[in-house]
């Protein structure tokens, strides 16, 4: 295998302007799914990539996923499947990958030091855009792999089986029940014999890791409502009840400064942490200055390394998100909205069930509001869960994705677990019923859903080598499951 690689980074070295301008062409498409207006961009955005894997000899499909129940006026935008090479070679493994094409919401008001659309490359080689590490670049990770694979002159490892979608940064609306009737016999995904998703980021800056674990979330809304439409304070403060009020107390009982949440109950639905478990965290490459450096301050909750790391993968948190209906422009307007609707969410971990964490909020919201004697009208509802998932890392799956780690970089991977969510993990695993991997190409400097969100150079064209690496050892690791 080994001077089939070295050819293999040869031609990708070889090809590297071709993939910054192929990733610049994708961050210029704004595919934000979170915002209706921009679902004809995320629809573009997925015609884009299917037509950059077909012009490379991939058999590709746009599968429509149709509309969502009160959502009738905008169509989901299309999960783009395929297969490469286009025919089936049944002498080798089939591998199915996953990634997302829809973005996080970017403004250059935000705070972003360039235009988040346009992909802007520094002099230390830091590429910045939204969509760079979260999922774009990733995702152009497989397509550059087979283009790498062409220009080297070498046979492709294996049978690679893409799904791609356009929903995720907005709870993978849709994907679930298309996901579940592809992996039916004589369906597209059918013949998966494991699966590798490529959307999360390692922990520090120089490291890399598998990941074997993500926390679910949950997302709710309290909605408050009371006059007829919003009011002058200087004539109604202090003659009507007002509904930002009311939110900003019912809120401000969700959770404290050290981000303990204090919803009764929940605590109790977490698992309890084993002495083995534990002692894990301790062997993991994370220094404190890591979590300094990527959220920019030392205003992390926990002083040490353990605590911290625990309380990104291991425990429960609640977000709040923010408030619509509120006025947040500059300046000093005197308004009382009318309706307000705040937004949090809640990351869950084993053994949450997603039911229980619900019954549990709205009793508690409920409880809140109605202390406060209000007149205004409360409604708490769930806007999408994903629940948790945590896999095997003993797997032939993991052993080959850490021969391709140390082979591209040196290094034996960390085993790590990650706060985020990417809700379709576990539905992949029960659907195929094989093992899923994460394999993150980015590094946790990458600001990820923030501004001047980014993507290194190195982790990009390097992230490339690892998957065709990881495609490779995967074809010929023996069979061990566990
Ligand atoms: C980890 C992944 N790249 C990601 O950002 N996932 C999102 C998924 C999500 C959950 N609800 C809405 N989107 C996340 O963890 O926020
Ligand atoms: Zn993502
Ligand atoms: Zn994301």
């Amino acid at each position: 295998m080994a001077p089939q690689l070295e050819s293999y980074y040869k031609a990708i070295d070889g090809l590297t302007d071709t993939f910054i301008d192929r990733l610049a062409e994708a961050v210029a498409i704004p595919s934000i799914s979170a915002e209706e207006a921009r679902r004809p961009d995320v629809v573009k955005m997925g015609h884009w990539l299917k037509s950059q894997l077909e012009t490379l000899g991939a058999s590709m499909e746009a599968r429509e996923l149709g509309k969502r129940p009160g959502k009738e006026h905008l169509t989901l935008p299309p999960a783009i499947i395929g297969r490469y090479p286009a025919k089936k070679d049944e002498s080798k493994r089939t591998i199915l990958v996953y990634g997302h094409y829809d973005v996080q919401p970017a403004e250059k008001s935000d705070g972003w030091n360039t235009e988040p659309f346009k992909l802007s490359v520094d002099s230390k080689g830091r590429m910045y855009g939204r969509g760079s590490t979260d999922d774009k670049g990733p995702v152009l990770g497989w397509v550059n792999a087979i283009q790498a694979h062409q220009k080297a002159g070498i046979e492709f490892p294996v049978n690679l089986l893409m799904c791609f979608e356009g929903m995720e940064e907005y709870g993978s609306e849709g994907l679930d029940d298309f996901i579940i009737a592809e992996c039916k016999p004589g369906k597209f995904f059918e013949d998966a014999d494991a699966v590798c998703i490529s959307d999360n980021y390692w922990l520090g800056t120089e490291k890399p890791c598998l990941t074997y674990g993500l926390r679910g979330c949950s997302y709710y809304s309290i909605e408050i409502s009371g006059p007829g439409q919003d009011l002058h304070s200087g004539v109604y403060g202090g003659t009507a009840q007002e509904p930002m009020t009311d939110l900003v107390r019912v809120m401000g009982g969700l959770v404290d400064t050290n981000g303990t949440i204090l919803i009764p109950g929940i605590k109790d639905l977490v698992a309890p942490v084993t002495d083995d478990e534990q002692a894990l965290y301790k062997n993991i490459a994370f220094e404190m200055s890591n979590l300094y450096e990527s959220i920019g301050s030392e205003t992390g909750i926990f002083p040490d390394k353990e605590r911290t790391l625990m309380g990104r993968w291991r425990y429960p948190s609640l977000s709040i998100h923010g408030v619509e209906g509120a006025f947040s422009a500059p300046g000093a307007k005197t308004v009382i909205p009318a309706k307000v609707i705040g937004k949090f969410s809640i990351r869950t971990v084993p053994n949450m069930e997603p039911d229980d964490v619900d019954k549990l909020v709205y009793a508690h919201v409920e409880k809140a509001f109605a202390g406060l004697k209000s007149k205004n009208t409360l409604k708490v509802s769930l806007q999408h869960s994903g629940k948790w998932w945590v896999a095997s890392p003993k797997h032939w799956n993991f052993t080959a994705a850490a021969k391709a780690v140390e082979k591209v970089w040196g290094v034996k991977p960390d085993l790590t677990r990650e706060g985020g969510s990417i809700p379709v993990t576990l539905t992949f695993e029960q659907a195929t019923g094989k093992n899923v991997l994460l394999l993150p190409m980015g590094s946790s400097t990458d600001a990820a859903h923030s501004i001047n969100e980014k993507l290194d150079k190195k982790n990009y064209i390097e992230g490339i080598k690892l998957l065709g690496s990881y495609l490779h050892y995967v074809a010929e690791e023996p069979m061990s499951v566990a």
